[in-house]
């Protein structure tokens, strides 16, 4: 079993059939459809020799490698071997499984093709690092299916894994998907208790006319998709919120955390960080209202909290304001690493930006005017920097892993004209990361929509007449969209307004 984190989201298989490719060059849409947002590519060629296979695998993997995407062969063990990439994927008419691994070793990744329940279980009985399952429907490019499962075959296949006990191994579903199919092949598994993590594609990706915009819809059909489990996972566990924040929003932020279904806890004191930390709590350092002895206690929390590898959400309130608060940014950005960085597009100039940065923010509210992909480029660039998630709030909030960029649409203006709103919404993240570790970018997504479509619900209520009765209203719409997500009612979802961007474009 491999041992690191693969993002299945939009699994991208190869076809170099001048059917599908046409007379494109395979390098150039794997690169586009790479700076779309695949997570992962396997190089599927059935019929080129063995010298051919090889070198073009090669190609691949230079290509895989800028991006840090695995790169696995289609049934070619010996092509995977000699070009030293990450694994292979194998069909049940393959090499067996036990001998792939042989030859491969431990450290691979061995995917499986899985078409009913008794194959899907024995491949994770043997030590498959994900299945694909499929074929969902008929295609051009895979004419020889055994049999055509259908999105309904997928969910009976989800429910006999995690009825087996194999719900923790990941799944994509493959043969048929694009963008006028994924959503509802995704909302169909949705039924079930194990989710797919991705889905895998050919001719959506290699015969599309623009890769990387076919690849960025995908992913964001793919993202969005994954947010209820997020809700759900919150309420399911109750994650602990550990909050160091100022002295305006603390009721209010906790009345948050509430009401997502997070146990939030105000604690400012750094000597009880590692016990919290130890307890599972993700911490919020927000410095809203700063001071000496505040810098001190949120250093030595975040240091106990990157010891016990538990998240933190960095919040730097009017980090633009004062030399003091310019100053606080810097000493904790060196302090320690952050899973999140979230602020306004004032706050964040400032992050970026360093001491000397221009940015002059009048207060904790944003000043700073910049296009949507001036503050796309602003998140992405940050999440690389500091190796974390940005999230960058305003009307439009922009999402970044230094990889994946997304905007968020959603959201009531009434949301600016109360105080806290970005706060508490740092301490829905750090529930959210806290409950969803596996994917932050995922994390901060639902958050983020969560509170949007909340603020969208509360605004248009009989009785919201300004900001004073929206904060109630909001905080029951944030609780209803939680109650009902857990019951399976996932129509707030249909007004999730949610695009993957790229980053580069000027
Ligand atoms: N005009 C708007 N229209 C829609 N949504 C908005 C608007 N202004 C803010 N929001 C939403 O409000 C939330 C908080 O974002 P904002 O940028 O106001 O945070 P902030 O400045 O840090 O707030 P605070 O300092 O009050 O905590 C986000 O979910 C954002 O999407
Ligand atoms: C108004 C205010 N002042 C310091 S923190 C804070 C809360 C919103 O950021």
């Amino acid at each position: 079993m491999v041992n690191r984190t693969v993002d299945y989201g939009v699994y991208l298989v190869t076809d170099s059939t001048p059917a599908v490719l046409g007379d494109c060059s395979l390098t150039q849409v794997v690169e586009a459809a790479l700076r779309g947002g695949v997570g992962i590519v396997q190089y599927r060629d059935k019929n080129c020799s063995h010298e051919d296979a090889v070198t073009t695998a090669r190609e691949l993997h230079v290509l895989t490698k800028r991006f840090d995407v695995p790169l696995l062969v289609n049934d070619r063990v010996e092509v995977a071997v000699e070009v030293g990439c990450e694994g292979v994927h194998i069909g049940q008419d393959d090499m067996s499984f036990d001998a792939a691994r042989r030859i491969l070793g431990s450290e691979k990744i061995i995917g499986v093709t899985v078409s009913c329940e008794e194959e899907a279980i024995r491949a994770c009985e043997a030590g498959a690092d994900y299945l694909g399952i499929g074929t969902v429907f008929a295609t051009q490019t895979k004419k020889d299916t055994k049999s055509i499962i259908g999105p309904s075959g997928v969910s009976t296949i989800l429910e006999a894994l995690k009825e087996s006990g194999h719900g923790a191994v990941p799944t994509v579903c493959i043969g048929g998907i694009n963008n006028s199919n994924a959503a509802s092949v995704l909302a169909h598994d949705g039924s079930s208790r194990k989710s797919l993590d991705g889905l895998a594609v050919v001719s959506a990706l290699i015969a599309a006319p623009d890769p990387a915009a076919a690849a960025r819809q995908l992913l964001g059909t793919v993202l969005t998709a994954k947010m209820p489990q997020v809700v759900r996972t919150v309420a399911g566990t109750t994650p602990l919120t550990h909050n160091m924040t100022n002295l305006v929003v603390q009721n209010f932020a906790a009345n948050v955390a509430l009401a997502v279904g997070a146990s939030p806890i105000m604690a400012n004191y750094a000597e009880e960080a590692p016990d919290l930390a130890k307890l599972g709590a993700a911490l919020v350092i927000n410095m809203g209202t700063i001071t000496p002895d505040g810098l001190r206690n949120f250093i030595q929390a975040l240091k106990a909290y990157n010891d016990a590898g538990r998240p933190v959400v960095f919040d730097p309130v009017g980090a633009g304001a004062t030399a003091v608060r310019r100053e606080a940014v810097q000493t904790l950005l060196a302090a320690g690493h952050y899973a999140v960085i979230k602020g306004n597009s004032s706050e964040l100039l400032t992050v970026h930006g360093g001491p000397s940065v221009t940015e002059r923010q009048r207060g904790v509210d944003s000043t700073a005017v910049l296009s949507i992909s001036e503050r796309a480029r602003l998140a992405r660039d940050i999440a690389r920097q500091h190796s974390c998630v940005v999230l960058l709030t305003g009307p439009t909030d922009l999402i970044s892993d230094g990889r994946r960029t997304l905007r968020v649409d959603n959201g009531h203006e009434l949301l600016g004209m109360v105080t806290g709103t970005g706060c508490s919404l740092g301490t829905t993240v750090s529930a959210m990361v806290g409950a969803f570790g596996e994917d932050a970018l995922v994390a901060c997504l639902a958050a983020t929509v969560l509170f949007g479509v909340a603020a969208e619900m509360a605004a248009v209520r009989p009785e919201v007449r300004g900001p004073g009765t929206f904060v109630p209203a909001f905080i029951d719409e944030l609780y209803g969209i939680r109650k009902a997500t857990t019951a399976g009612d996932l129509q707030w979802l249909s007004m999730a307004k949610v695009q993957v961007v790229n980053a580069d474009e000027k």
